[in-house]
């Protein structure tokens, strides 16, 4: 079937469940997307990160455009046969990177010009070339070309930054015509203001996408103004449509997200945080470099099931991390998007058995304080 479509199994409160099909495979939602910045989820293979439960990735146009370049990409048959994962990637559009990491950056209404962090080399982003970027690498699911604020900034300049980038999905929407089977995402904006978020909502709305982000959250505001603006921002977008939160988050983060009616998130936190020693368990956070592990048999979680814990012990995985070992890097990423994936599929059994509400009081209950 060469058609995108979501359909929704069950809710909850405003928690939901179901599933998005696509060409390339069927997507449980709520879902978490691991990053796939450079074409690889860092230390993963791309067989492992389907281990773990994941059914989508995300990849990013800033950096695949700056290296190796989309139309190389395209050239040798496009971004899934490019990093062997058959199954379905989203992309970001790029406006949000850029932000964050390209030098001498110029910002206009037709989009934005930069130098590279990679080699200082100039190029432009505009909702047009966004768009082509999007389709050269195959993405199936496309993010519209947008401007997310630097928080923290006036109403004034919030309402100004969503409205040229309302302006921008009229015309993603209008660069990225028909193609069955691909879908293209509008992104809110409008930052912590429930006026210019239901405008942008309705803005977004007007010219229909296949699904809707949240955007301008997790950029510093904290999870209780986050949580503010989840409180009545995702309920303006369209029900039928699969909603994206951008970005988020720690696990407890997510949990109150898909609460709140998010369908899809994707974050780096799992994979980066693994490479700096940070290991996610449903007891809490502890950090493996940190000495009391040293002598240490147990696994990092005895009730987690992935080769990490199975197979190696805290006193191994503290020895490989301090001696910068490249297989530190693998497990502990490996776990944590493990332990990720393992909460969204308690959350999707929960929502479908109507019992999110006891799931949520068990997943906060366990979580202690400290060291664990
Ligand atoms: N197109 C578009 N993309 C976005 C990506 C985002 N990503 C975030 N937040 C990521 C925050 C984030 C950054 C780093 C880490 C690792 C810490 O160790 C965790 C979270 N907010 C975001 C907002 C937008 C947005 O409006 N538009
Ligand atoms: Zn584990």
């Amino acid at each position: 079937m060469s058609t995108f479509s979501f359909s929704l199994a069950a809710t909850d409160g405003r928690a939901r469940t179901g599933t998005i099909t696509t060409p390339r495979g069927e997507i449980r939602t709520p879902a978490f997307m691991p990053v796939g910045t450079a074409a690889t989820v860092k230390a993963m293979l791309p067989e492992s990160v389907r281990a773990t439960g994941a059914d989508i990735l995300l990849g990013n146009t800033y950096h695949l455009m700056l290296r190796p370049t989309a139309e190389r990409i395209d050239r040798l048959g496009g971004l899934h046969r490019f990093m062997n994962w058959e199954r379905p990637i989203l992309t970001d559009s790029g406006g949000f990177q850029v932000m964050s990491l390209a030098g001498l950056r110029k910002l206009t209404e037709q989009g934005v010009t930069f130098k590279s962090h990679i080699d200082g080399s100039k190029h432009e982003l505009t909702p047009e070339r966004s768009m082509e970027i999007q389709r050269l690498l195959g993405s199936d699911i496309v993010m519209c070309f947008d401007e997310c604020p630097a928080l923290p900034a006036e109403e004034n300049v919030v309402a100004e930054s969503m409205r040229m980038s309302m302006r921008w999905a009229a015309r993603s929407r209008e660069a990225f015509g028909d193609r069955p089977g691909h879908a293209l995402f509008g992104i809110q904006q409008g930052g912590v203001t429930e006026e210019l978020r239901g405008e942008s909502a309705e803005a977004l709305t007007k010219i229909g996408f296949d699904g809707y982000a949240v955007g301008g959250l997790a950029v510093g505001e904290g999870q209780e103004a986050m949580f503010g603006v989840l409180d009545y921002a995702p309920e303006m977008l369209p029900q039928d449509k699969p909603r994206y939160l951008m970005g988020v988050g720690k696990p407890d983060d997510i949990v109150g997200a898909v609460a709140r009616g998010i369908d899809m998130m994707d974050c780096v936190l799992p994979s980066r945080s693994g490479r700096t020693g940070q290991v996610f368990t449903r007891r809490g956070v502890l950090n493996i470099k940190n000495a009391r592990h040293m002598d240490d048999p147990r696994p990092l979680d005895e009730a987690c099931s992935c080769p990490a814990c199975l197979n190696y012990s805290r006193a191994y995985l503290h020895h490989v991390f301090r001696s910068q070992e490249i297989i530190s890097s693998m497990l502990l990423t490996w776990h944590n998007l493990h332990y990720f994936q393992e909460i969204m599929e308690g959350m999707r059994g929960a929502i479908s058995a109507g019992r999110f509400e006891a799931w949520q009081a068990e997943f906060h209950a366990t979580r202690a304080e400290g060291d664990i």
